[in-house]
């Protein structure tokens, strides 16, 4: 846990005391302090990387903390440890609930940069995130080209889209249809919440992975579908390790994405970065479109673009692990040999 001692200053003017960034390393950084994989997370997630992203990270993956010092911090504003809307406001000694100040990705990424700076880490090798987590990666990204070797970015965009901001306005709804979101307790929203994820998953997944995975055997029932008990259940999850106040404002940080937002335009933003920059998207994601994808890549100077099939949708980018393995690896093994050759012009 890294303790900010200076008030954080948030894009809106607002200011927040006391901030707390909840990170978890692997690894060990090396003498040449050029082997930092910085991890960005979606929506949910927390720091523990090796947890939640499995097969690509992890002892015997191709991020593995016996070649690289891997970081990940969880999000200002989430549920799982960095200060978030049930933390304390120390100004009156009360959880913050909805008096929380809203929040952009650029504030989490200027939490990152706080802790990047704490521990002391200058040089990116790898910038890696998925969705919320990409939109992240992209604005660090522009932030500080220099920093920035590689930027791996998946299923995300330049822009949230009005189809993912009314995505995300009818789980809001959800969420504040439950009055007790209102009454300031720690699982307050709790059944607004599920509603929510149950929304968001139809956005996470397709038409066929529901086919695929929820279609009854029996031609005979007329109640109690597979696909209805899977909403349920994966609502539950959700309840059981999250809250509806971080999840509000998380909805609302993702809205704001906007590269573009007092900047020359979005294509004169994305042309800042310098990284060397691989763009991947999931040909069925409804969420985040190829289009979306297609657009970073073409403006991201010489950015290398690749299409994932998946069955999951959006949600693949966290479940096909084999294919983000082969992708990355070429990639990265291309970057490290374009370094070499022009190593080699120059000396
Ligand atoms: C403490 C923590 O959990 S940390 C945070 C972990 N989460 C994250 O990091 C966020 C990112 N991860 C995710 O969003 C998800 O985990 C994903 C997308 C990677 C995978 O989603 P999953 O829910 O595991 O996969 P899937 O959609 O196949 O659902 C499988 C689950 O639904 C259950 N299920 C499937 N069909 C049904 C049904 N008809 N009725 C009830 N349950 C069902 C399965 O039993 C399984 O349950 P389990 O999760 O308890 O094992
Ligand atoms: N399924 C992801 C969101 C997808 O971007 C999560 O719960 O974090």
């Amino acid at each position: 846990m890294h303790q900010h001692t200076k008030s954080f200053q948030l894009e809106n003017g607002e200011q927040l005391e006391n901030l707390q960034i909840a990170y978890h390393t692997y690894g060990t950084l090396n003498e040449q302090k050029n082997n930092v994989i910085w991890v960005c997370h979606a929506l949910t997630a927390n720091a523990d990387v090796l947890d939640w992203w499995k097969g690509l990270f992890g002892e015997n993956s191709l991020f593995n903390p016996n070649d690289h010092y891997i970081i990940c911090a969880n999000v200002l504003g989430s549920h799982y440890g960095s200060t978030n809307p049930l933390s304390t406001n120390t100004v009156n000694g009360l959880p913050y609930y909805l008096s929380f100040p809203q929040f952009t990705i650029r504030d989490l990424v200027s939490a990152h940069q706080i802790l990047a700076s704490h521990l002391e880490i200058n040089h990116i090798k790898v910038l890696i995130g998925g969705s919320l987590g990409g939109q992240q990666a992209l604005e660090w990204s522009i932030a500080e080209p220099n920093k920035i070797e590689n930027l791996v970015i998946m299923a995300t965009n330049a822009v949230h889209s009005p189809w993912g901001i009314a995505f995300n306005e009818s789980q809001r709804l959800a969420i504040t249809t439950d009055r007790t979101f209102f009454a300031n307790k720690p699982n307050g929203g709790a059944k607004g919440l599920k509603t929510a994820r149950s929304i968001a998953l139809l956005s996470y997944r397709t038409y066929s992975a529901y086919g695929n995975t929820q279609l009854e055997s029996v031609n005979e029932k007329t109640d109690n579908f597979r696909a209805s008990s899977y909403q349920n259940y994966q609502g539950e999850k959700l309840i059981n390790r999250f809250n509806a106040y971080s999840y509000y404002y998380l909805t609302k940080a993702m809205d704001s994405h906007n590269v573009g937002r007092n900047r020359k335009s979005i294509i004169d933003a994305l042309k800042e970065i310098k990284a060397n920059t691989l763009v991947i998207g999931i040909e069925n994601d409804v969420l985040f479109p190829l289009t979306e994808q297609k657009f970073l890549a073409d403006h991201i100077e010489d950015a290398q673009f690749c299409a994932l099939k998946s069955d999951y949708g959006h949600d693949g980018f966290l479940i096909e692990t084999d294919a983000l393995t082969h992708v990355i690896g070429n990639f990265i093994k291309d970057s490290t040999n374009k370094k070499i050759i022009k190593f080699n012009k120059t000396a």
